[in-house]
């Protein structure tokens, strides 16, 4: 799994934490990235120890992991509502989110929003005054240059997102394009997350706005724990 940031310890505290958050009869939201790994590998200890959980994966890749680590799986759409989601993430401002670093970013907003509880896990470089990475918008192929068109008229430069090991752009989950896109600070991240929603072809963007109800950064040596208003 890819990873990002800050070291590996301050990831498993981070992660480790909110898998202690799961209890017997929960369904779980199993995020994506390699701090969300974490916590799925302590959840899979844990149903190995007897926790009756299901989960639901928002990717590819966390479904894979979550087989590994013998996590009973299950599709959003079978499940009765998700108890709690864990979830990394690439930025955090004043409880604000940049997703999507991993081009996972749809199918976890879905989750993460439907979840009761939304806590996102990081390490302490995650953390910023505000926002200012690039924002990860998945577009329909087809619509790759007029959603280009629009990013820019919202004051952004967007680049399509290439894939490392193969020649062409990275293809998401469900088969579109990836257009990073960079706005600078951003000072109404509202404002523009409706921007993007608005703009036909956008499947979904990586801004997660007053979404998540609990953010645990880890580091090497422990895990601080903020609730949201
Ligand atoms: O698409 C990927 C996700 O939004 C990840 O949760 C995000 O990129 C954070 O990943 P990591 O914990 O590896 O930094």
């Amino acid at each position: 799994m890819k990873t990002t940031g800050g070291s590996d310890a301050a990831k498993r505290n981070a992660g480790e934490s909110a898998a202690d958050l799961v209890t017997d009869g929960m369904v779980v939201g199993l995020g994506t990235g390699s701090t969300a790994a974490h916590a799925i590998r302590a959840v899979g200890r844990a149903v190995d120890s007897g926790l009756d959980v299901r989960g639901v994966a928002t990717s590819f890749a966390s479904r894979e992991l979550a087989r590994e680590a013998g996590i009973p799986l299950s599709d959003l759409d079978e499940v009765n509502g998700i108890d709690l989601a864990i979830d990394g993430a690439d930025q955090i401002a004043d409880g604000d989110l940049v997703k999507g670093g991993g081009a996972a970013h749809a199918r976890e907003k879905i989750v993460d929003v439907a979840a009761d509880r939304f806590v996102v896990v990081a390490d302490p470089s995650k953390e910023a005054d505000r926002l200012d990475r690039a924002v990860p918008v998945e577009v329909l192929p087809a619509a790759r240059e007029t959603v280009a068109a629009a990013v820019r008229s919202a004051g952004g430069d967007p680049t399509l997102r290439s894939a490392e090991r193969k020649d062409g752009p990275v293809v998401t989950d469900n088969g579109n394009l990836v257009l990073d896109c960079e706005f600078g600070p951003i000072d109404a991240p509202s404002a523009l997350a409706a921007t993007l929603s608005e703009t036909p072809g956008v499947v979904e963007h990586g801004l997660f706005v007053g979404v998540a109800d609990e953010v645990h950064v880890g580091t090497d040596d422990g895990v601080t724990v903020r609730e949201l208003p």
